[in-house]
């Protein structure tokens, strides 16, 4: 960090399991991305090129050696992945991460549905080549699964050898583990972070108020997905109760005597109640 600053939570060191932030790329330029590096590489643990953007994006394999060369690992959505099942091109779907040198891949089924013991299939088999990580929930707002099926799947999909389970939320963070507005779908969480452990799961986290939340659900080292490339910094400093909304979280109880908090930076923890 740039100075001393007391009462700051410890994070964890790359290369993490818990505290990793997942950033959607969904079309930067080559130059963008190295604009984004020189900022942000040390907060960045991996990169999704977003749903099938990796189709379209020219120069794909020079935009992929600039993130390998910053050390940062690179995946192509979970769309991607569907897009080839559902044309029945899996074989090809594994010659692309082949031809690509893709160290991680997504397995989702949020576009389509996949009889659940066959997206855990795909995962073994992918699990041989690469690190997987699952999607649970779709992309569909109709599609509202009782908390105890989200459960199931996660804890199916990393036996079948996820390495960490995505809790859906798309990019603009209203479907899956929020509702249209935004709001987090609070019981579903709840039940969710008390039968999974916190390190295997990424929740798509998009919007401020979401990173918030889970920030003082988890704690600083939770594990976020879909930030904005221009997002990451600023969920940095959430992360370690440097911005407003997290000011009080984890402040010695004598700081905390010492001046009143504003409501708006309270310390209060979200609990399993609310
Ligand atoms: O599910 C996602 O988070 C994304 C992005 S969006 O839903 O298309 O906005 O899809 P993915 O295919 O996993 O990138």
């Amino acid at each position: 960090m740039n100075y001393n600053l007391s009462q700051v939570p410890k994070r964890t060191g790359k290369p993490r399991e818990s505290g990793l932030t997942m950033v959607m790329d969904k079309g930067l330029s080559i130059r963008e991305v190295e604009d984004m590096l020189s900022i942000a590489a040390p907060h960045i643990d991996i990169v999704k090129l977003g749903w099938a953007t990796s189709f379209v994006t020219p120069n794909l394999k020079d935009k992929l050696k600039v993130y390998k060369d910053a050390g940062i690992p690179v995946y192509f959505g979970g769309t991607l992945f569907e897009a080839f099942v559902v044309r029945d091109q899996f074989e090809d779907y594994l010659k692309v991460l082949d031809q690509y040198d893709l160290e991680y891949c997504e397995v989702s089924d949020g576009s389509i549905e996949i009889p659940h013991d066959e997206k855990c299939a795909y995962i073994t088999r992918l699990a041989t080549r690469a690190k997987v990580l699952s999607e649970v929930g779709s992309k569909d707002a109709e599609k509202i699964f009782a908390p105890y099926k989200w459960i199931e799947m996660m804890q199916a999909e990393l036996n079948a050898g996820a390495w960490k389970v995505i809790g859906e939320a798309r990019e603009g963070g209203n479907v899956g583990l929020f509702r249209s507005s935004g709001e987090v779908r609070q019981g579903l969480v709840d039940e969710i972070i008390h039968a999974i452990p916190a390190e295997k799961i990424i929740w798509e986290a998009p919007q401020k108020s979401q990173q918030v939340y889970f920030v003082k659900l988890v704690g600083p080292n939770v594990n976020v997905g879909n930030i904005a490339p221009n997002e990451v910094i600023p969920l940095e400093t959430i992360r370690l109760g440097l911005r407003g909304d997290t000011f009080g979280n984890f402040l010695t109880e004598k700081a905390k005597k010492r001046f009143k908090l504003g409501k708006y930076s309270s310390d209060r923890r979200i609990t399993q109640d609310e």
